[in-house]
């Protein structure tokens, strides 16, 4: 964004947080939704849907393949619910991803499955990001992609109706959408597939075990490492997938910022619908940010998370949990003791380069953070106000609300970029500190 892009006074809270939060529905789980349902044999329904800009995009490239996804209430009258009828995909067509990894991960296994060209691109950022590890393995596969030779976007892949599928190794060090691209798909190709990784790291593994719950749970036949399969081998067999009728989970991820409200003022949120049993990564908050001060209790009315008024450094491996990066810095930068945030050296390929953005912005605020080679170092200093850039990223942008809660005077720049994947933050944050819509 340009020096001029709107800033946002984030609010201050006058004191320690209490509140009910209702948070939309997973992105991870809608768009996995959303494809395995278009992918599907017969019809199914998606309920609670993340209506944001990137599981609207997921949803818009798929009408363009030719599926149905008709947005209503559910069968029940109980809240939103989509119905997506599965069609024959076909080109030509043109899919815009925007910065979504999920929508330009997921989406070229199914448009070569597609009969017709199917032509991909999206914002600048999407063509820095790495997609070598699923044009590499389409090609293995059977599938025709022209592109310009970078691993990355614009690129058409020409749909040839069906793919052989089989065996294909690949490095998904830089992504673990790769994999979970080729196994969504994988049923539907010919003769399934098996996904072997080569680099010597996987991030976000629980984004992968989503996606290995998901298929099994439309009927699909997986084997993975952990059902003691061979290791870094997961193998899909061809077969018809089910339509569901799915209930989507609050996206946790999201849940974050507003956890973390309590955590740094002492308060306390409560966060409904926390599932009991779950693969988002979120769900890891509860460790993390107790560590970090406070304590939760999971049960009848959701999650509670309740700040000590004390904040705690933390030495932690995020790989897992790459995306809850951006909110466990900004808290750091608060703590009384200094962090350090490692595994997640990935993250310089994400919506922007998020190592350079926290230390780049925490530091701009006054604080003292060192990227290391694979993660910050955060040692807490006093902050003062300042403009908090965001770099067209969404987890940046709530870390600077976050910081802005304690720090008078902290403008957010350009924080409508939080519509990738809530669409009312600032509607949602002000309606946390009681102050009006
Ligand atoms: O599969 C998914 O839904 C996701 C996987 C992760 O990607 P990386 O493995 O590229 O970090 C995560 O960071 C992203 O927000 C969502
Ligand atoms: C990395 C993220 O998104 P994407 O699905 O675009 O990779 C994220 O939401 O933090």
């Amino acid at each position: 964004m340009t020096a001029t892009a709107a800033l946002w006074p984030a609010p201050s809270a006058s004191g320690a947080v209490d509140a009910n939060v209702t948070v939309p529905g997973s992105k991870s789980v809608t768009n996995r939704a959303l494809v395995l349902a278009s992918l599907a044999s017969d019809p199914g329904w998606i309920r609670r849907p993340l209506r944001s800009r990137d599981t609207v995009l997921m949803a818009e490239a798929l009408r363009t393949m030719g599926v149905g996804i008709e947005e209503g209430v559910g069968p029940d009258g109980t809240g939103e619910a989509w119905r997506i009828i599965p069609a024959g995909l076909h080109g030509p067509a043109t899919v815009d991803v925007g910065n979504a990894g999920t929508v330009m991960r997921f989406l070229p296994p199914v448009a070569a499955l597609a009969d017709g060209p199917v032509h991909f691109d999206g914002d600048p950022r999407s063509h820095e990001r790495p997609l070598h590890g699923v044009i590499d393995a389409l090609r293995t596969l059977g599938a025709r992609i022209d592109d310009d030779g970078r691993g990355a976007l614009p690129l058409t892949v020409h749909g040839g109706g069906s793919l052989t599928g089989g065996p294909v190794a690949i490095d998904a060090s830089s992504s673990s959408q790769f994999v979970s691209a080729l196994l969504l798909s994988g049923p539907r190709f010919n003769q399934g597939v098996e996904v072997r990784h080569t680099g010597e790291t996987l991030p976000s593994m629980p984004h992968i075990r989503m996606t290995v719950d998901m298929l099994r749970a439309a009927g699909a036949q997986v084997d993975t490492p952990e059902a003691g399969g061979e290791a870094g081998v997961w193998r899909v067999t061809p077969g018809a997938l089910l339509g569901r009728d799915l209930v989507v989970e609050p996206d946790l991820s999201n849940a974050q910022p507003f956890l973390a409200a309590a955590l740094v003022t002492g308060g306390r949120v409560t966060v409904p619908d926390w599932p009991t049993q779950t693969t988002q990564p979120g769900d890891a908050l509860r460790e993390i940010f107790t560590s970090m001060g406070g304590r939760c209790e999971l049960d009848e009315r959701g999650l509670t998370f309740t700040g000590s008024g004390a904040i705690h450094g933390i030495d932690v491996d995020l790989s897992d949990v790459g995306e809850l990066t951006p909110g466990i810095a900004a808290v750091a930068a608060l703590a009384e003791s200094e962090s350090v945030l490692r595994g997640v050296a990935h993250l310089r390929l994400h919506e922007t380069d998020r190592l350079a953005a926290l230390t780049k912005e925490i530091n701009g605020l006054g604080g003292d953070v060192t990227e290391t080679a694979d993660g910050l170092r955060i040692r807490p200093r006093p902050l003062r106000g300042g403009v908090f850039h965001t770099y067209d990223d969404h987890r940046l942008a709530t870390a600077g609300a976050l910081l802005g809660l304690v720090v008078p005077g902290v403008e957010v720049e350009n924080v409508a970029t939080t519509a990738k994947t809530l669409p009312d933050f600032p509607g949602m944050w002000r309606s946390m500190l009681g102050m009006p819509g």
